[in-house]
Order: structure tokens, then sequence, then C-alpha cells
């Protein structure tokens, strides 16, 4: 796939996390070469249960996803202005029990190409059955920051 990333393995042992952070580039030089190849969306699969701890949680909007295998995570990282969208700060919490495996995919994309996406991402969210933290999880439980 040509405008993804490599796939990139994540894993934590007792105590390993991933301090608050966005996934979208902030050095705007990397993404004024006319390529417009910011870091359009992120899909995290999670390879592991974790016994305790290891939720990867976004702080502002208030939402936290405990990793169950099979499951995975997906957020858009840009508004359709192509600006990064500063809601979706997120973090990898500290493993307590267990051990945290996910393959994580940053998809970066010709915006002019996505647009006509965006549009109706909602629907091509439902039919991959898959999660819209920006959105979907906002409801879920209180995340304590
Ligand atoms: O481990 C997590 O839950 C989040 C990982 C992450 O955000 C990243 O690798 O960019
Ligand atoms: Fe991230």
């Amino acid at each position: 796939m040509s405008t993804a990333e490599q796939l990139q393995v994540v894993n934590y042992g007792i105590g390993g996390h991933y301090e608050p952070h966005y996934d979208f580039g902030t050095d705007e030089a990397s993404f004024t070469d006319g390529k417009d190849r910011n870091r359009i969306a992120t899909v995290l699969f999670y390879l592991s249960d974790v016994e305790l701890g290891g939720a990867t949680v976004f702080p502002i909007v208030g939402a936290r996803i405990q990793p169950f295998k099979g499951d995975a995570a997906f957020w858009w990282n840009l508004k359709k202005s192509g600006e990064g969208d500063m809601l979706t700060r997120h973090a990898g919490c500290p493993v307590l029990v267990g051990t945290k495996w996910g393959v994580l995919a940053l998809r970066a994309q010709a915006l002019s190409i996505m647009l006509p996406c965006l549009v109706c991402r909602e629907t091509c969210l439902e039919t991959r059955n898959i999660i819209n933290a920006n959105e979907f999880l906002c409801s879920l439980q209180q995340v304590d920051t």
C-alpha cells in the first residue's frame, strides 16, 4: 500500500507506556513539500489482552480503549481542512499486569484523494466494524487524567 507507512509493532512489558502525543506531524516543514502527506489516520490493532492497565486513552475527549485481542481502534488525525485535530492527543497507559502487543498503521495519504472519502466516513467505519475514537468513544467512561 503506497499511501501507508510501514506497520509498527507495539510491545510494552510491565510499566511500559507511551506519553501523550499526536500522530500527525507538527513540523510544518515536513508537510509543505507539495505532497500533503501528513498522517491522516491511525489504526491500532490489539494483538493481546492486557490483564491490567495498558489502555489507549484520549484525555481531551475523555475516551479510553482497553485492549482486547482482535479489536482495533481507528481515529482520524486530521480535520477535513487538513489541519491536525488537537482533540486526538492520546497516550498508552502503563501496563500494570501482563503484556501489550499491537500493530500500528499510520496512514499518510494525499489529502486531495482522501477528502471525498471523509464525507462518508461514518458509513465506511460501520461497514468495516472498527471504532472511530474521535466521535464514537466520547460517550464512554471518563478518563482520570
Ligand atoms: O500503545 C498505545 O495504546 C498507543 C500507541 C501510539 O499511540 C503510537 O504508537 O503512536
Ligand atoms: Fe500514537
